[in-house]
């Protein structure tokens, strides 16, 4: 997968060097391309933002800088053989970002984020770029950020590790929190007993059918507890009766 991403403060993505994103562009799996918005201004002071029309607070970024970057990142994409990268742009506008959609994002070839900052980015940039790419507005949640950066590092974490060789282990991925639709549960390591606190004797069993029907359970529970809203969400006929009345 190829990801560009477009920000006035691409030293932001220095995380993006680290850990398994790191690794996975070390493999070649993950190939990252920064894009500096002000090497698209024309002016010595290097101006991306402007006063917003009909007045109010703060800035807005100006659509010259971002039309020609955009251009850019869409001719890179063709002469790479992509007719239309995925442009998904985070706001706090944007529609709410779940597993479902990160899944999607996986199985792009190519994808382009705008961070956008100030008080955000002319909507005709948005306007234009549906004239040539697909474009989506994603929320990484009910919260204001000071720009799009830390979304889309949030976004571009939870796409990579769904890709083929990026996590160890492929089937940790599929037991994921919101990956069957549930809270993941409660996790344990050595040692059994630490400051008088026990681990589940279950998970002592070796029984391998009760652990994994606790771990249903209890991830049923807390998802009962926390976020009701996802068992309404479930297809009907995922729960049995007994973890129905959990
Ligand atoms: C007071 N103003 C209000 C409009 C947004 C201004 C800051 N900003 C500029 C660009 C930009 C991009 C994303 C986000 C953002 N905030 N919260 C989320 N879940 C986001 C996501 N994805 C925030 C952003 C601040």
């Amino acid at each position: 997968m190829h990801v560009d991403i477009v920000s006035i403060f691409p030293e932001y993505f220095r995380p993006l060097e680290l850990s398994l994103i790191g690794k996975a562009r070390a493999r070649g799996v993950l190939d990252v391309h920064l894009w500096d918005l002000r090497d698209f201004t024309h002016d010595p002071h290097r101006t991306v933002d402007d006063t917003p029309y009909g007045g109010g607070p703060g800035m807005v970024m100006r659509p010259e800088p971002w039309g020609e970057t955009l251009d850019a990142v869409r001719a890179e994409a063709a002469r790479l053989g992509v007719d239309a990268p995925l442009l998904i742009v985070p706001t706090p506008a944007g529609e709410l970002l779940t597993q479902r959609a990160a899944e999607r994002y996986a199985a792009e070839p190519w994808l382009a984020f705008a961070c956008g900052r100030y008080e955000g980015i002319d909507e005709r940039v948005l306007l234009d770029a549906r004239r040539h790419m697909r474009v989506e507005e994603v929320s990484i949640g009910d919260y204001v950020l000071a720009g799009g950066e830390a979304a889309t590092l949030v976004i571009v974490e939870a796409v990579a590790r769904l890709l083929p060789g990026v996590v160890g282990n492929q089937a940790s991925v599929l037991d994921d929190s919101h990956a069957q639709g549930l809270l993941e549960g409660p996790a344990y390591t050595k040692p059994a007993v630490w400051r008088g606190l026990e681990v589940p004797e279950v998970l002592l069993s070796g029984n391998h059918a009760a652990i994994a029907r606790w771990r249903r359970e209890q991830a049923i529970r807390r998802t009962a507890v926390r976020r009701p809203e996802l068992l309404d969400a479930l297809p009907p006929g995922s729960l049995t009766p007994h973890e129905e009345a959990l």
